[in-house]
């Protein structure tokens, strides 16, 4: 991890991160963290007990209880609050797949603002700078931060900049004129990728964002320069200073390699293994997943599938679903196979040279993670930003192709969609070399000199100016 020489920014200026949670945001934000440790700024890291804790334990890459720069400020869920939202199920049969059941626990953040607003009023009296960073979902936690006069606050957001930038466009009644090469010709609408409970939320938390100074993107200019120019534009950052500073991920994978996976790719030749996964918010029904099961079977690939249902409430006692796929299945495809239920070394998989494709839901850390990874995407949008992103990565990138419309969302993929679609990304060099290369772009780009790496160093400067 490379230091900066920024130590007289001890004592001076303090970082509050605080994100929304679930799994793709707090994952996003300890990273960040991370990267602002390294220029000697604390860094105090806030959420819900369960939440810090599964944060801790899922990270890649490095361990967050070895940083004395960044303290975890855990705070308890009440028992009333997880006897809530023990009661909220994941619907795998509802139409909508956005994950409704995660509701309530991010109606429950809000309890997080007098707790946070009292860490910031003390930290307000030790530091000459109190900088708040937090998920754009979390504007109604941090809104204190007006009140006290040395502190300040930047919104992060945790989608690319094209989803972003289309999702707002859309909301706002399209108020910029756009060229065509901006605009792929067809991007998916809004409606059908949130639950409307969701968007009402949303749009709460966005009233938050004139509040704060400027805003930071998991993203690289290497690949969403036109996007991030087009964000700038909106009038509701004419204003703002807009900072790319991502891949959070790291993009080079070192450490102690514990999964049995990894060994089992190391007998894999270089590129023929398929991972499949589909991130932290997703569950199937049991026929998705036996559709899903014969479709890679039949495609005769080698593959790594992540088999998990939705996230729930971390602590929060869950009913277990049955487990969809047969043994028998397990047992066929043994020699060329293995279905994963633990938490898998996802950045490790995707870094690993026998791995040559991922089928993909699109969630926005896969997708940064795979492209800095140099692997193509099978892309398989189940909600919210991912139809964009879809879009993204198959048509503006061209490092991927779609398993699945979205116009069809509702329908199930059958197993010969699968199959067509994973036989002809594994078998596509010229995608792979694209991919090769657009990783080498962004790895780049966070590199010292990159232009990530320097969007990051003129964060740290204004804030510590
Ligand atoms: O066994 C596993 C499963 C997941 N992961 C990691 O979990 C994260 C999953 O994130 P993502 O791919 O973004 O999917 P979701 O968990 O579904 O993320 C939610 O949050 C993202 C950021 O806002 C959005 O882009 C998605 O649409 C939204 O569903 C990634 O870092 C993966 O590496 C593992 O490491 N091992």
């Amino acid at each position: 991890m490379t230091t900066h020489n920024y130590d007289h920014c001890n004592g001076e200026v303090a970082v509050v991160v605080v994100p929304l949670p679930a799994q793709g945001h707090l994952n996003q934000l300890l990273q960040l963290s991370r990267l602002v440790t390294t220029y000697g700024i604390p860094v105090h890291y806030v959420g819900f007990t369960n939440h810090n804790r599964q944060a801790k334990a899922r990270v890649h890459g490095w361990d967050p209880q070895n940083s004395s720069l960044i303290r975890f400020h855990d705070f308890q869920l009440s028992s009333n609050l997880v006897n809530a939202l023990s009661t909220s199920t994941d619907d795998v049969h509802s139409t909508s797949k956005f994950p409704a059941h995660l509701q309530p626990v991010f109606e429950a953040a809000g309890y997080l603002q007098q707790p946070v607003s009292t860490l910031l009023w003390a930290l307000a009296e030790e530091f000459k700078r109190v900088v708040v960073v937090h998920d754009s979902l979390m504007g109604s936690v941090i809104q204190d931060v007006r009140l006290i006069s040395n502190a300040e606050s930047y919104t992060f957001h945790t989608v690319s900049a094209f989803a972003l930038f289309f999702y707002i466009w859309e909301l706002a009644g399209k108020p910029l004129q756009l060229d065509d090469d901006d605009v792929p010709k067809e991007i998916p609408p809004n409606e059908g990728c949130f639950t409307s409970d969701f968007s009402d939320f949303m749009a709460k938390q966005y009233t938050y964002l004139s509040l704060s100074s400027g805003r930071l993107y998991n993203t690289s200019r290497s690949i969403e320069d036109k996007y991030m120019d087009l964000l700038q534009k909106l009038p509701m950052n004419l204003n703002k200073k807009l900072y790319a500073v991502g891949p959070l991920n790291p993009v080079i994978v070192t450490g102690k390699r514990k999964h049995r996976c990894l060994d089992w790719l190391d007998k894999q030749p270089v590129n023929s293994v398929l991972y499949v996964s589909f991130g932290t918010t997703t569950s199937f029904s049991g026929e998705q997943i036996k559709e899903l099961a014969k479709g890679l079977e039949q495609s005769e690939v080698r593959f790594i599938w992540v088999f998990r249902d939705a996230d729930k409430t971390p602590g929060v006692e869950e009913g277990r679903r049955i487990d969809d796929v047969a043994p028998a299945f397990e047992e066929r495809v043994k020699d060329r196979g293995m279905v994963v239920r633990d938490w898998a070394p996802q950045l490790e998989i995707l870094g690993h040279s026998s791995t040559g494709g991922f089928l993909s839901h699109c969630g926005w850390n896969s997708c940064m993670e795979s492209v800095s990874m140099g692997v193509p995407m099978a892309a398989w949008p189940i909600h919210s930003d991912q139809p964009k992103n879809t879009v993204l990565v198959t048509q503006v990138l061209r490092v991927g192709i779609a398993v699945k419309d979205w116009e069809c969302r509702e329908k199930v993929v059958t197993a010969s969609a699968v199959e067509n679609a994973v036989r002809r990304l594994m078998a596509s060099d010229e995608m792979r070399r694209r991919a090769h290369e657009l990783a080498g772009r962004v790895q780049g780009s966070v590199a010292p000199g990159g232009v990530s790496h320097l969007e990051m160093d003129s964060f740290i400067a204004h804030i510590t100016r």
